[in-house]
């Protein structure tokens, strides 16, 4: 991608800090929903981000390959607010200042992160995570004594026939297996609707049979929401894979389709073929 092209207009206005939902909608009428630009992370002189640019669309599903050690964990810290950089920026849509926030507040505010392992509530039921998932942090209490509203509940219907729970709903998580608990993490942040969604190695020690469900799952989840995953996986990847990022030493090695990706000379060498 060019990043010349798809460079932030630099003029626009400063944003109010303290809101999490950012007062206003999000710009996305450039296209890239998010702006990684120049980013550099260093950790005791080790770069282990090293002028990372990278655009992700509103909408596209991209998956971000590497060998270990190549910087797509601390790529998400960056983007999730959990390590600031030491250079460069990172914008959601034309306006967001991601490095004025809190890792709170981008949570809050539309980018969910799904971690390698699943952290459900074991003790309740799937559609209890799933309810409070949808309360989030500030109206808890209220979910807990007065319950949901029409829509809420329509939203958790909705969600687990994406995740394709819903024969399971009274199931408690912790009896799922553990695709299924993948499966509900990813619902209860769906619940939050987040506009981008960061999802890290999500196939790990499933059975065949989920990853092709997980693939579907990921699949439909784009154009509604821009999903990154990041994956080992190279069959999975190649699944779902549009647009393929090749992170290496803490940049962009290559970008493009899996096949264009996976005949570049420089791929080869330095990841696929290990
Ligand atoms: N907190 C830290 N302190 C020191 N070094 C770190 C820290 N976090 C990451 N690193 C180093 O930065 C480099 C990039 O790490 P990172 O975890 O981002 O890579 P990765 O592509 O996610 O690797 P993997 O595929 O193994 O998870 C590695 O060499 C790692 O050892």
């Amino acid at each position: 991608m060019n990043p010349i092209k798809h460079a932030r207009n630099w003029g626009s206005r400063a944003l109010p800090k303290k809101d999490p939902n950012f007062g206003h909608p999000l710009d996305t009428s450039h296209g890239p929903i998010l702006y990684v630009e120049d980013v550099s992370v260093s950790f005791d002189g080790f770069k282990a981000l090293n002028n990372l640019n990278l655009y992700i669309d509103e909408g596209e599903l991209r998956c971000i390959i590497g060998p270990n050690g190549a910087g797509k964990t601390t790529m998400m810290d960056v983007i999730t607010g959990k390590t600031k950089p030491d250079a460069g920026s990172v914008y959601f849509g034309q306006q967001i200042n991601l490095l004025e926030l809190s890792e709170h507040q981008i949570a809050r505010g539309g980018i969910g992160r799904k971690f390698q392992k699943p952290t459900v509530y074991e003790a309740l039921s799937v559609y209890e995570n799933l309810e409070l998932a949808t309360a989030g942090d500030k109206r808890f209490w209220s979910t807990l004594t007065r319950g949901l509203n029409g829509e809420q509940k329509d939203r958790i219907s909705e969600v687990m026939e994406t995740i394709g729970l819903t024969d399971s709903v009274r199931n408690d998580a912790g009896n799922l297996s553990h695709g299924q608990k993948q499966w509900l993490e990813i619902g209860m942040l769906l619940m939050q609707s987040p506009r981008v969604l960061l999802v890290d190695e999500p196939v790990a020690g499933m059975t065949g049979e989920e990853t092709e469900r997980t693939a579907e799952l990921l699949t439909s989840l784009a154009g509604k929401h821009s999903v990154i995953v990041v994956e080992h996986d190279m069959a999975f990847v190649r699944s779902i894979a549009r647009e393929v990022t090749v992170l290496h030493q803490g940049s962009v090695l290559a970008e493009g389709t899996m096949d264009k990706v996976q005949n570049d000379p420089k791929v080869i060498e330095v990841y696929l073929g290990e």
